[in-house]
């Protein structure tokens, strides 16, 4: 990315943090809540899967956000939420200030248009009867019915050689099947951009590629971003791509847990001075992000009072971690804790960060017998 472009993603950051930029996209209070539908579940009364619970979110334009969190946390739900394809059944969406689910149908459609997705799969997301120049020509002739077929085709292959695939006209004329996994992903890529799209959300979309593949799908998003001025949110189950995507867009990480947002900062925030114990935990079990945190915990546990995930159906009462955490006390038990923000936009849920909070004077939650179920937790 040039120097200039990464000024002013921090002159971006610098005047969202002293209140000035509106946000393009807000998500107040989000919930996610589905409810069981097989018979069994209803019979036994099973409660719905909280896959996002209460998470607020601001996206700024130009903005990248690399959400983090193991398997089931809700990344995915909280992403399609974010662009529109997912109706939240709490909490409201706000893109350019308006309630998303609140406008008439056809404004909404267009909305749609500026909240694109890449998925991890391209093959699946690409018609296999179609070429490339087929798969670009249609969102181009819905969107822009008054384009002619000529200015279509140089757009395409205008398109085509910008996301590196060249020469444009050879690769136009080709299947799915023809193409290599990265080339699709770039068709997926292209398809999405010709949308000139607002946010696009990158789910999983480096995760199915080599290595160095990665790197290179990495480099070109970001490449990308000058050229169409949109807004990523990248959802990876692996730190090291959340960690090189928003190094180098002077992004931030998203930490999530159970449905819930947990801690949110830049890089080196997360990265080198994590502090909710969950993050610290991820990093724990990354040891190669953080040799610092790897050395001092080397030969230790997991610092997890214990390994069993809560039930997404059934979370523990208080705070989301509180079962693992092994910092918990019980007031953890009791109540969730709100996210509070340094005055640097590290932002953090755990009473840790508050010293007056009553946590300091509470008693630290008895361990958990081995073998005893804790409540709202599945044995594994
Ligand atoms: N349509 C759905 N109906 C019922 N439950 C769902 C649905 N979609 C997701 N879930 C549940 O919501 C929770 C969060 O899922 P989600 O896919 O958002 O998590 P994730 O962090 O993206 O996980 P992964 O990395 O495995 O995709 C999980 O318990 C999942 O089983």
């Amino acid at each position: 990315m040039s120097e200039s472009t990464t000024e002013s993603r921090n002159d971006e950051s610098d005047r969202a943090a002293e209140g000035e930029e509106e946000p393009l996209l807000s998500l107040k209070n989000i919930e996610v809540h589905f409810k069981q539908g097989g018979l069994l579940q209803r019979v036994l009364g099973e409660e719905a899967v909280r896959a996002v619970d209460d998470v607020s979110l601001d996206i700024y334009e130009n903005d990248v956000i690399a959400l983090v969190g193991e398997s089931g946390c809700g990344k995915t739900t909280l992403g399609k939420t974010a662009i529109g394809l997912q109706r939240p059944t709490g909490g409201t969406v706000e893109f350019r200030g308006e309630d998303f689910w609140e406008v008439p149908e056809e404004e909404r459609s267009e909305l749609r248009r500026a909240l694109q997705i890449i998925h991890q799969d391209p093959a699946g997301a690409l018609n296999p009867n179609r070429t490339v120049r087929s798969t670009l020509a249609e969102p181009l002739k819905r969107w822009n019915p008054d384009m002619g077929p000529g200015e279509r085709e140089s757009q395409i292959n205008e398109l085509l050689e910008r996301v590196g695939m060249t020469p444009a006209h050879d690769y136009a004329t080709r299947y799915p099947h023809q193409l290599s996994g990265g080339e699709q992903q770039r068709v997926a890529l292209g398809r999405a951009l010709l949308m000139e799209p607002d946010i696009i959300l990158a789910d999983e979309a480096v995760s199915a590629l080599d290595v160095s593949l990665r790197i290179e799908m990495m480099d070109l998003l970001l490449e990308l971003q000058d050229f169409v001025d949109t807004s990523y949110v990248f959802i990876s189950h692996d730190l090291a791509n959340a960690r090189y995507l928003a190094e180098k867009s002077d992004g931030r990480i998203g930490v999530m847990y159970l449905g819930n947002l947990v801690e949110i900062g830049s890089v080196d925030q997360i990265l080198k001075n994590p502090q909710h114990p969950y993050t610290k935990v991820m990093l724990w079990s990354t040891p190669v992000l953080n040799p610092d945190i790897a050395e001092k915990t080397a030969n230790q546990a997991p610092p997890v009072r214990q390994i069993d995930v809560p039930d997404p159906a059934d979370p523990p009462s208080g705070c989301p971690f509180q079962t693992r955490c092994p910092e918990a006390r019980e007031v953890c038990a009791q109540q969730d804790p709100d996210r509070t923000e340094t005055e640097d936009g590290h932002e953090v849920a755990c009473f840790r960060q508050e010293p007056d909070h009553d946590y300091w004077q509470s008693p630290p939650l008895e361990e958990p017998q081995p073998g005893e179920a804790v409540e709202g937790t599945t044995q594994n």
